[in-house]
């Protein structure tokens, strides 16, 4: 009889607390958060400001040390490990989108694409970085730097570098925080279809309930805790979460 053993979830937390400072000062971003991010989804991440977001991006992105608890990416405990190792896991294993892009002006989209390669020593695989600059819909611009691209451009660019070393996890911190809606929707569908066409596993803080309508699950956070997993969210349905956790008041 063979027995069959389910994959790890992406990635999982524990019982993760967060307390920034000591004492009277002490503020207790993360109380005990448990959560698992099944492979393969789309994940945002929302909640009032000063909820946490960003610390839980950072905890299970291993961009942060957690105070207690047990952070998973795959099989790999991230609690404990060191710099080092961590500095490594985050080139190799997940890749990060950011609000600003943070490409590097004086490098080509190839160039910049390929960087995590260069980063660790490695050769990139010219026919993958062909293939996502591809799926980015960037293949025509692949000699081009930032600078003559539009902002949304720029964040597939983003994209593709995040894409390219084949990470478990892509990390998004308000990817869309610096785009026009209509850009916006484009980098939110091209996320949708990483993760449809790909299996990718995306997930992503956003402040915006029309981006959060595009992912599988919405985790809402208040204090510190995540207080709902929201399925096939709406962006009305995650507007009214919202607006109950006080965030627009
Ligand atoms: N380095 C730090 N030192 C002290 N307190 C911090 C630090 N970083 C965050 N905090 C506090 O931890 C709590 C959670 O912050 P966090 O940035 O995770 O919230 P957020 O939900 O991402 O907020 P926002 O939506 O405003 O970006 C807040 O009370 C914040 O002031």
């Amino acid at each position: 009889m063979s027995t069959t053993v389910a994959a790890p979830p992406a990635v999982r937390l524990e019982s993760v607390t967060k307390t920034y400072g000591k004492g009277a000062n002490a503020v207790r971003a993360l109380r005990s958060v448990s959560v698992d991010i099944p492979r393969g989804s789309f994940t945002a991440v929302m909640g009032p400001s000063g909820s946490g977001k960003s610390t839980f991006l950072h905890c299970a992105a291993g961009l942060d040390h957690p105070t207690s608890g047990s952070v998973r990416l795959g099989d790999t405990e991230l609690a404990g490990m060191s710099e080092t190792a961590l500095t490594k896991l985050r080139r190799t294993r997940v890749g990060f989108v950011f609000q600003s892009f943070n490409l590097v002006p004086a490098l080509t989209v190839t160039e910049n694409v390929t960087l995590p390669f260069r980063l660790a020593g490695q050769k990139a695989d010219k026919e993958w970085t062909a293939e996502v600059l591809r799926r980015v819909g960037l293949e025509q611009r692949a000699g081009h730097r930032p600078s003559e691209l539009s902002g949304g451009q720029q964040q597939r660019v983003a994209v593709a570098r995040a894409l390219v070393t084949r990470p478990e996890v892509v990390f998004g911190d308000e990817p869309t925080g610096a785009l026009d809606t209509v850009t916006a929707k484009e980098i939110l569908n091209l996320l949708r279809a990483t993760v449809d066409a790909m299996g990718q596993t995306v997930v992503m803080v956003t402040h915006d309930p029309v981006a959060a309508s595009y992912a599988d699950t919405v985790l809402f956070l208040a204090d510190g805790d995540i207080v709902e997993a929201m399925s096939s969210p709406t962006a009305d349905k995650v507007a009214e979460r919202m607006t109950h956790l006080g965030a627009w008041s």
